[in-house]
């Protein structure tokens, strides 16, 4: 499994042409569209509460106006009613302004994460559903970001930001259009502040971009320098690489710092100018009205409610300018997400499946090209007949096509053309239920998921009985060792478990195999050395597996190949020998001298 995390900006952050960026756009609304309609009625409620609680709390000053000019001098006249109105009014849209405020988080809360747990599962499935193809070429690293950082960046903006965007943007507009409607020209005076407010703004978000950028390649660099360093850590000490690598990690990590403080002076930058700006615009204000109040235009009350206003004006644009970030990158990581969720499996399923109801195994390459991806051939033209029942084993030189010629059998991939089949079917015809019932395939890792070891031999046949299970680790000679486990079969194997030794993996997943038991076994023998008595049971369970039924070994082991009952050399895709070991052993081709080399470092 690859970690690699890349550096700099990834392939799919590079500007792309002005059609795929449309094509990108219109998959991210998608996305977004289909997210939202289930949710649909939470999201309108709460776009009404947004805007009911930003026209609550901006009546306020209309309202100090009104006890100023109306409430005082009728107090002063005996009649304590429009001055108590006033009053009673304010804590009202307080109360009112508040409630709404609060709820409208709380709603935020539901609408997002219902959107984000749909959005989750979704990427599950549909990464789960995804082929060989598209997992070998996305790296982890990049899987884990979108299921990870992308969906956190996404969540950041639901939960907060689109309220907060909405409704520091409503706060603005109701804010201006309450006093224009109250004192034009005070409202003029508000609207000629937004130019330098613009300006500011604008500018920040520029540079803040470019900021944001590098402060994220720089912190992607921290974690890769971490990733590789930690996953090679026996190699770097081993060779003392230490000094080196942490004055490298130094180095990043201190670009990372500098980046994140450029990006904090610029908030600072855009938060002091914008207090400036709304400072001078309330002076102004204070200014112009106060000469209109001298003048007798305007009331001391409407004065009032102007300087309140020209300061609420402001405020939220620093909030807009802090959530300019964050908007950005969730725009970024919903396109990622979407073109992930676009991504189709190579290997279709069947409109019109055919059945294989009882797979006899019997395996057939017909003039099979196959390459991967748009790169060159790797099986020029490949045509293999194997009988059921037979025990094949495939030998050659690394990169000869051995793990191909498996993954094609397993339909891990199509051939480019000519045809794989199983008992005369195409494997393109069959369901994959039928295709994964007649084909297994036991890679090397001999991969555990967490839970019980039972639980993972069942894997195999998840309706097998615990007496099955039982059998298959008794076949492949296996149960002795988890007898002698804390909880035998219920021992789990992860850390809060046994650790399984690389001969115990391999086991297990042989006995998880033989439960399954399909009519054709794909094996991609495990390299690793294991003591002798290891590597006895190993190959006794080994043969029992194969017993019976067709298999494919990619052999590392002589007594795997020498047991087989036929033996294929590769190289470069083509078959160059093929036979029975013995014949093989016995002539002046590859394997005879392959089987030389086994034999005199047997001595
Ligand atoms: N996912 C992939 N994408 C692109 N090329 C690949 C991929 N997997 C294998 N190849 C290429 O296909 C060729 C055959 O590889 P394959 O893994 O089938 O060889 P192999 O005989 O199994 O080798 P080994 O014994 O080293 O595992 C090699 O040239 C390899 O570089």
């Amino acid at each position: 499994m690859s970690t690699a995390l890349p550096s700099g900006p990834r392939p799919e952050e590079q500007p792309g042409r002005d059609t795929e960026r449309a094509a990108g756009a219109r998959a991210s609304l998608q996305l977004l569209g289909s997210l939202l309609r289930p949710v649909r009625g939470r999201a309108i409620l709460l776009a009404i509460t947004v805007a009911g609680a930003q026209l609550a709390l901006a009546s306020g000053p209309t309202l100090v106006s009104y006890g100023i000019d109306s409430g005082i001098p009728a107090l002063i006249d005996g009649s304590p009613a429009p001055a108590l109105a006033a009053v009673l009014g304010y804590l009202g849209i307080a109360v009112v302004g508040g409630v709404l405020a609060a709820e409208t988080v709380r709603m935020a809360a539901r609408v997002s994460q219902a959107m984000l747990l749909d959005l989750r599962t979704r990427l599950f499935r549909h990464t789960q559903r995804l082929d060989l193809e598209f997992h070998e070429g996305y790296t982890s690293g990049r899987i884990i970001s979108r299921q990870t950082s992308d969906t956190e960046a996404l969540r950041e903006l639901l939960d907060g930001g689109v309220t907060t965007l909405a409704a520091s943007g409503l706060s603005m507009v109701f804010t201006a259009t309450y006093l224009l409607l109250l004192d034009w020209v005070s409202g003029l005076v508000l609207l000629i502040a937004i130019i330098p407010g613009a300006i500011l703004t604008r500018w920040f978000q520029l540079r803040s971009r470019v900021q944001y950028t590098k402060q994220r390649n720089a912190s992607a660099r921290v974690i890769v320098r971490f990733v590789e360093a930690m996953t090679g850590i026996r190699a770097l000490q081993a060779f003392r690489r230490e000094r080196v690598e942490s004055a490298r990690y130094d180095g990043v990590a201190r670009d990372f710092q500098r980046s994140t403080a450029e990006s904090i002076r610029l908030f600072g930058l855009l938060d002091s100018g914008l207090i400036l700006i709304g400072n001078v615009t309330v002076a102004a204000v204070l200014l112009v009205g106060g000469l209109r109040v001298l003048a007798g235009d305007i009331e001391v009350g409407v004065l009032a409610a102007a300087v309140l206003y020209a300061k609420r004006f402001f405020a939220p644009l620093a909030q807009i300018g802090t959530f300019y970030n964050s908007f950005q990158s969730a725009i970024a990581a919903l396109d990622k997400l979407a073109t992930l969720l676009l991504e189709e499996p190579t290997v279709p399923e069947p409109e019109r499946p055919r059945p294989l109801a009882h797979p006899r195994g019997e395996v057939r390459f017909d003039g099979v090209e196959f390459g991967y991806g748009r790169g060159a051939s790797v099986l020029p033209d490949l045509h293999l007949e194997i009988p059921a029942g037979q025990n094949l084993a495939m030998v050659g030189t690394t990169g000869a096509g051995k793990s191909t010629i498996a993954k094609l059998v397993t339909r891990f991939y199509d051939a480019r053309s000519g045809s794989v089949s199983i008992d005369g079917v195409d494997v393109r015809d069959l369901a994959t239920p039928d295709l994964r019932r007649a084909v297994v395939m036991v890679t090397q890792e001999a991969y555990l998921f967490s839970g019980s070891v039972a639980a993972n031999i069942a894997i195999g046949n998840p309706t097998a009985t615990r007496e099955e299970v039982i059998a298959a680790a008794r076949a492949v000679g296996v149960h002795e060792v988890i007898e002698q486990f804390p909880q035998g079969y219920d021992t789990p194997v992860d850390t809060r478990g046994v650790r399984l030794s690389a001969g115990q993996r391999q086991l297990v997943s042989f006995a998880r195999a033989f439960l399954a038991n399909p009519a054709v076994l794909v094996l991609d023998e495990a390299t690793s050395s294991l003591d002798i008595p290891g590597e006895r049971i190993v190959q006794q369970g080994l043969r029992t597996l194969l017993a019976g039924r067709t298999s494919i070994v990619i052999a590392h082991r002589l007594s795997t190949v020498m047991n087989a009952d036929r033996v294929l050399v590769l190289e470069h895709g083509q078959i160059i020998e093929d036979g029975t070991p013995e014949e093989l052993a016995a002539g002046t081709g590859h394997f005879a001298a392959l089987y030389a080399g086994w034999q005199a470092t047997l001595g």
